[in-house]
This record gives C-alpha cells, structure tokens and sequence, in this order.
C-alpha cells in the first residue's frame, strides 16, 4: 500500500516525542480570505496536519458548533471549488497536510472525477468522507487511488469487532478513531471502554490511530494521547477560532507534545 505524507507527518511526530495533533477547522468560517491566516497560525503552533471541513448544508455528524460554523461559511457564500483554489494558493506555505473533510454531495455535484483530479493538483493528501461507508467506497476510491489520496475510515465505539478489523485495515493516511457515541462536540467525560477501544485499534490497525470526537481541554488532550498516536480536535478549536481565543489553540497543542509515553 502506498504509505502517504499524512501517515509519515504523523509518524514523524510521533517518532520525536509527543502525539500528533490534527485541528478541524471549517473552510469559510469568516470568509475564505481568511483561510490563508488560519492555516498559518495552526501551522506555526505546531499543529501536524489539518482537517478542512467543506461547509454542507444537511451536516448528519455535526454538532451544534460546527453546524453553525458551517452556516456562516455557507453565508459567506463558501463553495468547495472556491476553498480547492484558495488551498491551490496556498500551496507554497502551507507545508503540513490537508485532509478535506466532506460529505458525498458537495462530491457528487463537483462531479468524483474532477474532484478527486483537482484534490491532487492543489495539493490535498487525504479525504474523511463521514457518510460514505467501506462498503459502498469502491467507486469513490479508485478515483482517489488514482491521484494519490489517502481516504481515511471512521471507526465508531459500537462498531462489531469483525468490522472494526475492516475498517482498520482498510484506512489509509491514519485510522479515525471515534471516542464517543453520537455527533461531534464538547464531552465531560468519556465512556469507560474508550481506553480498551483504543488499544484494541493500536492492535489491528497498520497506520496510526488519531482519537477524535468530544476532546476540547489539554487534560483530555494528554488523556486520549496517551491511548493514541494523536488526537483531533474540532469543535473547541472552531469556537477559539471564531471568537479569537489564540492561546487556549496554543495550549491544546502543546499538551499534545507533552503527553508522557508509556
Ligand atoms: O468537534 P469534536 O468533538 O472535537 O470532534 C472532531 C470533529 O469535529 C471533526 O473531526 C469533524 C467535524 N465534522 C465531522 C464529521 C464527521 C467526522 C468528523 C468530523
């Protein structure tokens, strides 16, 4: 299997100590002229890669927070053939990975072909496509394998062993680990069997595992890194960034370098 730059980015951090850390940020949130600086800052505070969210009108997974981040791109006229030009932009700063992440339609309207071509020619490494399930990937996938994308899985807490393994196998890039049941968003706490969840994918999984979903302070930060090889963080980071809270981005990926190997 190909081994893309997103696995090795990830790896790399990994291998100097510390977890990989991958913010989620919605594309358009205050205009996409602002995508350029926000990506930046994110890249200058050490995040590892970033997750691009392209805005869509009926978000099944997203939680409150990211919903209406995406109603203010979408306001803002934010359209995914506009965030690929500005990503393509982009291309000679911006030097950690991107990994889009879309639902099918805003694919499907682009036309899979021209998408997954475009993806590449701006420099894209790897998609999450959250209601495209393994089973019925095949027809999106080659095109993907075609232009060198990674086409990362989602595995939930529920999901039965027997599945878990596919799904595990099947990734590319990293292995998006779930934490929590339901929609994205801030948790107090997490379900006891995460730690188990987590090992378990360490086990059966041949590219890194990022836990995601629900993690939003440094301590949990260091609480999931440590059953992990990253984590990914979303709705805090969107909100911070909405409201211009710098610092607390800052200290999230600072844990993230900080969490103690064991
Ligand atoms: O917001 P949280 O709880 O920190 O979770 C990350 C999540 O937001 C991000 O990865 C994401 C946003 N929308 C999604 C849809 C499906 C899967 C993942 C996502």
């Amino acid at each position: 299997m190909t081994k893309y730059k997103l696995q090795d980015a990830i790896e790399k951090q990994v291998a100097t100590g510390g977890r990989a850390f991958i913010p989620y940020i919605m594309a358009g949130d205050g205009g996409l002229s602002k995508l350029r600086e926000q990506l930046l800052f994110l890249q200058q505070s050490g995040a590892t890669a970033v997750e691009l969210g392209i805005p869509f009108s009926d978000p099944v997974a997203d939680g409150p927070t990211i919903q209406e981040a995406g109603k203010r791109a979408l306001a803002e006229g934010t359209t995914l053939r506009g965030v690929l030009e500005e990503i393509g932009r982009l291309h000679d700063e911006v030097t950690i990975p991107i990994v889009l992440m879309t639902y099918l339609n805003p694919v499907f309207q682009y036309g899979i072909e021209a998408f997954a071509k475009d993806c590449a020619k701006v420099g894209v490494s790897g998609l999450i496509v959250p209601d495209l399930p393994l089973e019925e990937s095949a027809m999106v996938h080659d095109e993907f394998i075609k232009h060198d994308l990674a086409l990362v899985q989602l595995v939930s807490l529920t999901s039965p062993a027997e599945r878990i393994e596919r799904i595990a196998k099947a990734s590319e890039g990293f292995l998006y680990a779930v934490t929590v049941t339901g929609i994205t968003g801030a948790r107090a706490e997490f379900a006891a069997n995460v730690g188990e969840h987590l090992a378990n994918l360490k086990e059966v999984s041949t590219v890194p595992v990022m836990a995601g979903f629900g993690i939003s302070t440094p301590e949990q930060v260091r609480e999931m890194g440590k059953l992990a090889d990253g984590v990914i963080v979303g709705s805090r980071i969107v909100d911070a960034l909405h409201t211009g809270d710098l610092d607390s981005i800052r200290a999230l990926i600072a844990a993230s370098k900080a969490v103690e190997i064991i």
